[in-house]
This record gives C-alpha cells, structure tokens and sequence, in this order.
C-alpha cells in the first residue's frame, strides 16, 4: 500500500491541538501518515526527499518558503498518497484547493473560506474532486459536532431540508450566555467578555470576524448551498453586525479590541430591551430552504427556549426535513475551541485515510 503523507498548514490553536491528537490516531500501522509539511505564516518545515518531519521544530526550521504553486508541485511529485491539512483561514490557501485536488493531493479542513466565497470556487472544488483526491471539511461549522455529516446524509438519503436554524457560532453563543444569562445579571462587561472569548480560543483569529456576524453568514452559505441552495455567498442575505458604527474602520484587531469597551452601552441596551419583555437576547440564524431565505441576527428569545438554555461556547442546530418534521433532528454541543474543532479535523482525516487506502 503506498505510504500517506500529510501536509499541515496552520499551527494555531487548532493546528496545535489538531498535532496532539495525530500522535493518537486509531489507524491501522500501514496507514498511520507521516507529516512531510508543516506552516505558519511566515515559517516552513519540510525535506527535499520527503522525510517526516517534527511539526514541532518548526519554529527552529530555516527551510526555504514555498510559494503555494511550488508547495503544490512538490506535494504532487510525493511517492504516496498525500493530504493537506489546512488550519488556517486564509483566502489564499482556500483559493488553492483546486489546484491542489487537480493534482491528485486531498484536503481537510475547519478553514470555512473555501466554501462560503463565490459560488464559482464552490464548483471548481467539487468539480476537481475525484477518488485520488477528496475533500472533507466537517469542522468548517459547529467544529467537531456532526454537522455537514448529518446534512449530507439527509441530503443523500433523499430527505428535503426544509430549515435549519439555531446558534451557529461558539462565540456569540458563549458572548450572550456570559453577557446576558437566564438568571442572573450577567458575568461582565461586553468588551470584557470579547476579550475571554478571544483568549479561550473561540473567536476567528480577528474577532471582528465573529461580531460582524460574518462567520455566522459563511456557516449559512455553507448549510444553505449543501441544502441545495444556490447563494451566492455570505454577503448576499441579510447580516447583523455587531460592530460599532464608530469602530467599522478601525485599524488593527489589537486597536479594535482597545476601543470596545467605550462601546459597551451598545450592547448593554439590547440586554435591557430583551428584559423588559421578559426574554434574552441571542444571535440567532435561519437557513429557510422551503422559502429560500437566509438571515443572521439578533432575536429575543424566550428564557425557556432550547435557545436559551445553551451554555459556554455551545451550539445548537435545529434540522426541519420532511421525515424530521414533526420533531426536528437537533445537533447541539460545544462549537468552538481547539480541541473540539481538532477532533473533526481529526476524524475527516482518518475518513480520508480509510477511502484513499
Ligand atoms: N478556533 C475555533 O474554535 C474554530 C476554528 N475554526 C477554523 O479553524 C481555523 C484555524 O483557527 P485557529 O486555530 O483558531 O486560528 P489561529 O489564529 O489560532 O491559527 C491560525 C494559524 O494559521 C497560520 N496561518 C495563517 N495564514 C497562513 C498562511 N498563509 N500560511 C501558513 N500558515 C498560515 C497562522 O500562522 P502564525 O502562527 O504564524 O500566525 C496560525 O498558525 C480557522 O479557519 C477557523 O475558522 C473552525 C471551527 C472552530
Ligand atoms: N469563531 C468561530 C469558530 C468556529 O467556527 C465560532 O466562534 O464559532
Ligand atoms: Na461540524
């Protein structure tokens, strides 16, 4: 059997975690995979002759930078089957798949850009797959929670989707269960809790990326195109921003981050309006395939809500299909962090492994 070789761009947070559970893979010995590449922005570890390579040293590695064409030649030219593990959220790397499944080498990724831009990158991706070169992406929403699994096999079986709706971020999720709980007042200040999010691993590497609502629109674009969907990317429905009109142009995520808590009041209000109706206030999204509608934004929720009894960072997704119609199917569970997100990065990696042998 030939060899697998693995690529990993990104040690982040997933990428870290994403290397501790690679050591404990449950995989036959003759299809244990050996990293060959590893990247983070501005370092790369790798060998001429494709030996395996501690990800770990990377920091220590004077490697020459490969662009990504040369990293896709030389991938290409591996004695064995070779996948890329990409755990950044880079739009480059994202707009590379193509090349990279044209050329034999199989992605696996949490990394949602690819799947929520154009349409057009959509159906070059799945027009270069083929059974050398696949392509799983389990962790592009609710991390490792069964989402994209469980919507594919609704889809295959035949069943129609007729909504999926729920709380699709861990950080929005985790902002509004801290900021505003059922009971209680709440554990902070709103830009205090932006910034415990941040540090706990939960929010895109830009947080502003979470508060603009946008990492909600690309899960939606992501669930609506697999319901059947053709939308045309994250832009085109509407998105709730919660971002301060003042802050729209701020330079940096470090000068964003500095300048919230003069904002506070903003988010401090809806808290009130929610109150004074008796509910909470939640980031909700609706992916409404019977009417093709899709929205991402605040709601006030009642306090007995499924909605409203989430906790931390987790998620709920709420499938309405024809067979799942008079009790819909419910994904729920934690929707962020590392470890969480590197168990589906984990186990599409042995989903890829186990059809490529
Ligand atoms: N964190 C979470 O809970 C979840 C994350 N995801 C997705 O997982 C991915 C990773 O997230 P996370 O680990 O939290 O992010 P981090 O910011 O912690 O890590 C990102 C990593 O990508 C590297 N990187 C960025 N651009 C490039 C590039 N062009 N070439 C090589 N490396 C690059 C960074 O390098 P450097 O170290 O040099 O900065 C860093 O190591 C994202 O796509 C995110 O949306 C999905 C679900 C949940
Ligand atoms: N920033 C995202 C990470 C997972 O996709 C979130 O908070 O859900
Ligand atoms: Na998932």
């Amino acid at each position: 059997m030939a060899p697998v070789y693995i690529a990993i761009i990104g040690l982040g947070g997933v990428g870290k975690a994403f290397l501790s559970q690679l050591s404990r893979l449950s995989l036959p010995t003759a299809t244990k995979p050996t990293v060959i590449f590893a990247s983070r922005s501005s370092k790369q570890l790798y060998t001429k002759s494709y030996d395996a390579i501690d990800a770990t040293n990377l920091d220590s590695s004077s490697s020459s930078l490969l662009s990504l064409p040369d990293l896709t030649a030389y991938l290409a030219d591996a004695p064995g089957k070779v996948i890329l593990v990409d755990n950044t959220s880079n739009q480059d790397v994202a707009d590379a798949y193509p090349s990279f499944l044209k050329k034999g080498i199989s992605v696996v990724t949490p990394n949602k850009k690819a799947f929520s831009s154009s349409l057009e990158l959509w159906n070059d991706i799945f027009g270069s797959v083929s059974a050398q070169a696949l392509v799983y992406h389990e962790s592009s929403v609710g991390a490792g929670l069964p989402v994209i699994s469980t919507l594919k096999d609704l889809v295959a079986t035949g069943d129609q989707i007729t909504k999926i709706q729920g709380v699709f971020s861990g950080t929005m999720s985790f902002l509004f269960n801290t900021f505003a709980p059922v009971s209680g007042s709440g554990a902070g200040k709103w830009s205090q809790i932006v910034s415990q999010a941040k540090d706990a691993g939960y929010t895109e590497p830009d947080p502003r990326d979470d508060l603009n609502g946008m990492d909600v629109a690309r899960k939606c674009t992501i669930l609506a195109r697999l319901a059947g969907l053709k939308v045309q990317g994250p832009e085109s429905f509407p998105v709730q921003s919660l971002i301060p009109k003042e802050l729209q142009s701020a330079g940096s995520a470090a000068e964003f981050m500095e300048k919230l808590p003069q904002y506070d009041g903003e988010m401090e209000k809806y808290k009130e309006d929610a109150a004074k109706q008796g509910k909470v206030v939640r980031f909700v999204a609706s992916v409404d395939v019977a009417n093709d509608k899709v929205s991402v934004g605040l709601e006030m929720v009642e306090k007995d809500s499924p909605i409203a009894a989430l906790r931390g960072s987790d998620n709920i997704f709420v499938f309405h299909t024809q067979r799942y119609s008079s009790s819909p199917l419910v994904v729920q569970g934690s929707g962020a962090g590392g470890e969480v997100t590197a168990m589906g990065v984990s186990a599409d990696l042995i989903k890829a492994i186990e059809r490529l042998s």
